[in-house]
């Protein structure tokens, strides 16, 4: 089992310390009312926080359904990257008319695709109406609020990077404040006048602060343009999604040393309930993540093929051995290459294969090229299958099976 959960939600990754996301501690239950509303006062953060879980009661329908199900982003940035992640896996979604919430996946046929809103995905899976979904581990740790319930199956699906930061204006109060320990220790903050936060997150937010020491703190909670509300004089602070930090800084605002709540990108998420109990989920599971793996892992890599003269396909792979950049996965695969000379058929060249990482595809042309290579081929790869796929041993032993 490697590493990890801080959070009460399973995240299985590979290394032995924890991703930078999965480290973040989840665990206080949230304000409710927040989100609710549009842009109205949150709970302080030293008022007492009241649970939101949703209810987790299955209606007899979601437990009589027998196709699997997988929620994927309906709008936003994330849909088009889903799909095109899925289809480089040959997992194309077909979807009959851009309107229909559903689709389906025709290489996997039990497999039923719903669109939906990415935080609508996070609660279908908790309430059993969903069985997997790829979202951001952003909203699965806002909407999931620590539940045992979901599973991150797979924390590095390689799209949507950004992360949850705290942002403060660049200017006035703030010129001097550059770590969450100076705007922690700015005397403006009282019970009557608090740090006032403005947040999409404000599950993540409030919990953040509150870890953090911060006392006299009033969250506003809004969906967009959150940018705006400083400069507005709507709020001292906001903690929202930063990519390229464009968006800050064209709005005069600063992230701070210390402020970043949370490390995201999308992930593939699982009820952990239909992972136990649901016929086929199990499987599917499994082939998504093989399929996902294995293409992530391809991604970084391309095949490299050259004809090289030889006396034999040992001495070649000697000088291709010699060579740091062109080792390939476990050593280059040499082969010969006949050709008819004089009528008769000789072998003169040997083929070598070797798979290079993308960055280190210039040097290791430099390179076969130094040791006699020529007719050099490059092709992408779409896969990369281990003999195990780590994290599905993982997911094994997490389930206890
Ligand atoms: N600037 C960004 N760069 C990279 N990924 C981002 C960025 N903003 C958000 N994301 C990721 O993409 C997900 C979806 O964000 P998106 O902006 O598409 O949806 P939204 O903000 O919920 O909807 P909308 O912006 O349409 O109201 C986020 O949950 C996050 O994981
Ligand atoms: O660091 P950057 O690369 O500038 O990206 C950050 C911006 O991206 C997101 O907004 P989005 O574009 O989704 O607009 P929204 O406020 O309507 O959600 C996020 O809420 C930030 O505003
Ligand atoms: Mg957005």
């Amino acid at each position: 089992m490697p590493a990890m959960l801080a959070a009460k939600f399973t995240v299985l990754h590979l290394s032995q310390s924890p991703s930078p996301q999965s480290s973040f501690r989840l665990g206080i239950r949230p304000s409710p009312a927040a989100r609710a509303r549009s842009v109205a006062p949150r709970a302080a953060a030293s008022a007492t926080a009241v649970s939101a879980k949703p209810a987790a009661a299955s209606s007899p329908l979601v437990a009589d359904r027998k196709v699997v199900r997988i929620g994927l982003p309906s709008k936003g940035r994330m849909a088009e990257q889903t799909l095109s992640l899925l289809k480089s896996c040959q997992l194309s979604v077909r979807q009959l008319n851009p309107r229909q919430y559903t689709a389906d996946i025709p290489l996997i046929p039990n497999l039923e695709v719903w669109f939906q809103r990415p935080k609508d995905i996070v609660r279908k899976l908790q309430s059993g109406d969903l069985d997997l979904g790829i979202v951001g581990f952003d909203i699965v740790s806002e909407y999931g609020e620590g539940t045992e319930d979901l599973v991150v199956v797979h924390d590095a699906l390689d799209f949507g990077h950004c992360r949850l930061s705290l942002a403060v204006p660049k200017e006035g109060i703030f010129e001097n404040i550059i770590t969450l320990e100076d705007l922690l220790k700015m005397p403006e903050w009282t019970e009557e006048r608090p740090l006032r936060v403005v947040t999409g997150f404000g599950y993540l937010g409030d919990k953040f602060l509150r870890e953090k020491g911060f006392k006299h703190v009033r969250f506003l909670s809004a969906d967009g343009a959150l940018e705006s509300y400083p400069p507005m004089g709507m709020a001292d602070a906001i903690v929202d999604l930063v990519s390229s930090g464009t968006t800050l800084r064209e709005n005069n605002l600063k992230e701070i040393d210390g402020g970043v709540v949370l490390q995201s990108q999308a992930t593939l998420v699982a009820s952990r309930k239909s992972l136990h109990k649901r016929k086929g989920v199990l499987e599917v599971t499994h082939e998504l993540l093989e399929r996902l793996e294995a293409h992530l892992r391809a991604t970084a890599e391309l095949m490299v093929t050259a004809n090289m003269r030889g006396n034999s396909a040992e001495e070649v792979a000697e000088r291709v051995l010699s060579q740091t950049s062109i080792c390939g996965l476990q050593g280059p695969t040499v082969s010969p290459v006949y050709c008819r000379r004089d009528g008769k058929v000789d072998l003169e060249y040997y083929a070598i294969n070797v798979v290079v990482p993308q960055k280190l595809l210039y040097k290791s042309i430099q390179q076969l090229r130094s040791i006699g290579g020529s007719g050099v081929l490059v092709t992408k790869l779409t896969y990369i299958f281990d003999e195990e796929t780590p994290r599905w041993r993982n997911l094994l032993s997490e389930l206890g099976l």
